[in-house]
């Protein structure tokens, strides 16, 4: 008789068997970096989750790069006096993440440095792009922003600029930007889907965009959750563009698409377990409603589903728990 069960039975057969298995080098940290010094800030909605300044955060990324973690993904919360229409703070050489990043180049040069480059924590509207008169994002003016954005994070020492902005061709115009001045070797993730979603809503809350944003919505660039052909043509677009890895964003409600993705291209592809995937689990936990044992569920998930690595808030609990064993 055929006994699917028989290799259940133990769990050295379990073990052998298996057909995914997460690691630490499956891992990207999303982090937060505040201005100041010995600055440490919770997020509410995202409990377990602190904003920290830059010495507190190389510290951090010590501990981060010990637990066999890659790379961390750079979010900065910009001060509302240097958020403006037209974004200038975004490439200023001396701006919080272009600090942040040269200050753990220095300190951990072995980590990855991801930075994000996209105008809304610097716009005083929150949206991804300069608007005009009407409030709509501006494609190509964006897009020279956006160079000039992630040029200024090239000459910081970032490893990985990663455009989380949606705008149509601008990783063909950083690509050709980085190749122009030098920067042959610094890599590019886009985030290629990138939805307009409804999860991301506690990361509004840590970078402080939320306010700004006015109950408005990114709906004019950011992908309609309806779609996942088109998702395919975005991400052969950032391929022929440049992009040396592709991203799925949010995560778990979009596995379908990791796994296009993967199974069309065979490309570095990444997902991101977003905030509000982050914040319901935690919840959920925090109610007994569930146990932690969903944190390593989830992540397994993306690589079932073809990621060959994950953004999530939970890297560090992850990472800690994989190393004890459990
Ligand atoms: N550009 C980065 C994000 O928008 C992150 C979203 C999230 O974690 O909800
Ligand atoms: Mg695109």
């Amino acid at each position: 008789m055929r006994r699917l069960r028989r290799l259940r039975r133990h769990d050295f057969s379990r073990r052998l068997v298996a057909e995914n298995q997460l690691t630490a080098a499956d891992l990207i940290y999303p982090v937060f970096v505040l201005p100041g010094t010995q600055q440490r800030e919770a997020v509410a909605s995202m409990p377990g989750v602190e904003r920290l300044s830059i010495d507190l955060l190389v510290a951090e990324c010590q501990t981060i790069y010990a637990l066999g973690i890659p790379a961390v993904a750079l979010f900065p919360v910009t001060p509302a006096a240097a958020k403006s229409l037209a974004a200038e703070a975004a490439w200023d050489d001396e701006g919080l993440a272009q600090r942040a990043v040269r200050a753990i180049k220095e300190t951990v040069p072995d980590l990855g440095v991801i930075t994000d480059v996209a105008l809304d924590p610097f716009t005083s509207h929150g949206q991804d792009g300069i608007i005009d008169d009407d409030g709509y994002v501006l494609n190509d003016i964006t897009i020279d922003a956006l160079v000039k954005q992630a040029l200024s994070h090239a000459r910081a020492g970032a490893d990985v600029v990663a455009p989380s902005d949606m705008m149509d061709g601008r990783i063909g115009a950083i690509r050709e930007a980085l190749e122009a001045n030098g920067f042959h070797n610094v890599q590019i993730m886009a985030y290629s889907a990138k939805y307009a979603s409804a999860f991301y809503g506690p990361f509004r809350d840590a970078v402080g965009s939320a306010g700004n944003l006015k109950g408005g919505n990114k709906k004019t660039y950011q992908m309609d959750p309806a779609n996942s052909n088109e998702a395919i043509h975005e991400v052969a677009l950032d391929i022929e563009e440049g992009a040396d890895m592709v991203m799925v964003k949010p995560g778990m409600p979009y596995l379908d698409i990791v796994r296009r993705v993967k199974d069309e291209f065979q490309v570095p592809t990444f997902a991101y377990q977003v905030s509000g995937e982050y914040a319901m689990m935690q919840a959920a936990i925090a109610n007994g409603w569930l146990t932690e044992d969903v944190i390593m569920e989830s992540l397994l998930g993306f690589k079932r589903a073809g990621a060959d690595g994950i953004l999530t808030y939970f890297a560090k609990y992850a990472a800690e728990r994989l190393q004890s064993g459990q």
